[in-house]
């Protein structure tokens, strides 16, 4: 069990939804976790930075957890206890799939511990990160990077080309919102129309996104969770409407209340703070990786 060696891995934030993609569409950004497992005789997690103070410290943990389960799931090893260091970067509960970051983490780290030098199964990874996520359109950009989309339904992801030029701008704000609680106000049905605008506007953000930046502003227009999404979060939902309205292309992040803003950098460049919020300037960025400490 010794012989298991310590691991460290980088996972990213991500962006889910983009507007009209809802559970299909998401985006790694250029914002990471650092994480370090090791076997231990006892369990030990010690966290810095983002949500450091809230996180269990044990085999309850959600890296650990993932960790554990999957293993099992592969056949083993199982370790006696788990010792974790995480330096989180991600903001919890904001939209920006901290949760995604964590459950990636746990199973690359068991995919490489009991299929040590074997490429990562993609399959695999989507169907257990889709048993604990419920959707996988954070979890696909957090493993591949850049720009992806999940068809729901199917363990499959594609990359999609991304356009260089394209970056964002959060606005991050204080309260924080469980996924779980902002997809319970989502209706089980919802209006033809809405679903008609919510397809073309998905079809031309790939556009957008791919070669034609001028076009996110149209491209961002959802009908299908920000609306009922936004009595949970005011504010957000009055800053995209202000952004909106000024010609950027502002959408919630995820399941929010994070708000991203997509464009050029140049574009960008003018974004001005709002209050109750944290501005983070991003750049579209890789996907998870795993390695040995000092690699
Ligand atoms: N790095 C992490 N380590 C441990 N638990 C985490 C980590 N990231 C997220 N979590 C758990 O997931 C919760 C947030 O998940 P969720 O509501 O899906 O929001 P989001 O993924 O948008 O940040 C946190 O409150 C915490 O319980
Ligand atoms: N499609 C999901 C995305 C949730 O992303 P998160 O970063 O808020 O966990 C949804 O909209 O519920």
């Amino acid at each position: 069990m010794s012989e298991l060696p310590p691991l460290e891995l980088r996972v990213p934030a991500t962006s889910a939804n983009l507007g009209p993609g809802f559970d299909s569409l998401g985006l790694a950004w250029d914002l990471c976790d650092r994480v370090r497992v090791r076997v231990a005789r006892e369990y030990a997690v010690e966290v810095t930075g983002e949500g450091a103070g809230d996180v269990p410290r044990g085999p309850d943990h959600l890296i650990i957890a993932t960790l554990l389960g999957a293993l099992r799931d592969l056949g083993g090893p199982v370790p006696p206890a788990v010792a974790l260091e995480a330096e989180n970067a991600i903001p919890h509960a904001r939209g920006l799939g901290s949760s995604a970051a964590a459950v990636v983490a746990g199973l690359l780290a068991a995919w490489t511990w009991a299929r040590p030098g074997r490429p990562v199964d993609e399959r695999w990874l989507l169907r257990r990160a889709r048993a604990v996520e419920g959707h996988l359109d954070n979890a696909a950009p957090a493993l591949l990077g850049g720009l992806t989309l999940v068809v729901p339904g199917e363990d499959r992801v594609l990359r999609l080309p991304l356009d260089p030029r394209v970056a964002g701008a959060a606005f991050v704000p204080g309260d924080a919102l469980a996924t779980r609680a902002a997809r319970g106000v989502l209706p089980p049905t919802v209006p033809h129309t809405d679903a008609a605008e919510n397809a073309g506007a998905a079809g031309l953000l790939v556009h957008a996104l791919a070669g034609a930046p001028e076009e996110l502003l149209a491209a961002t227009r959802d009908r299908l969770h920000q609306p009922y999404r936004a009595p949970l979060m005011p504010a957000s939902a009055a800053l995209v409407e202000r952004l909106r309205d000024a010609g950027a292309a502002a959408v919630v992040s995820g399941a929010g209340p994070t708000v991203v803003v997509l464009g050029t950098a140049a574009e960008l460049a003018g974004i001005a703070p709002a209050t109750g919020f944290r501005v983070r300037r991003l750049r579209p960025g890789p996907g998870a990786s795993v390695g040995t400490p000092g690699d």
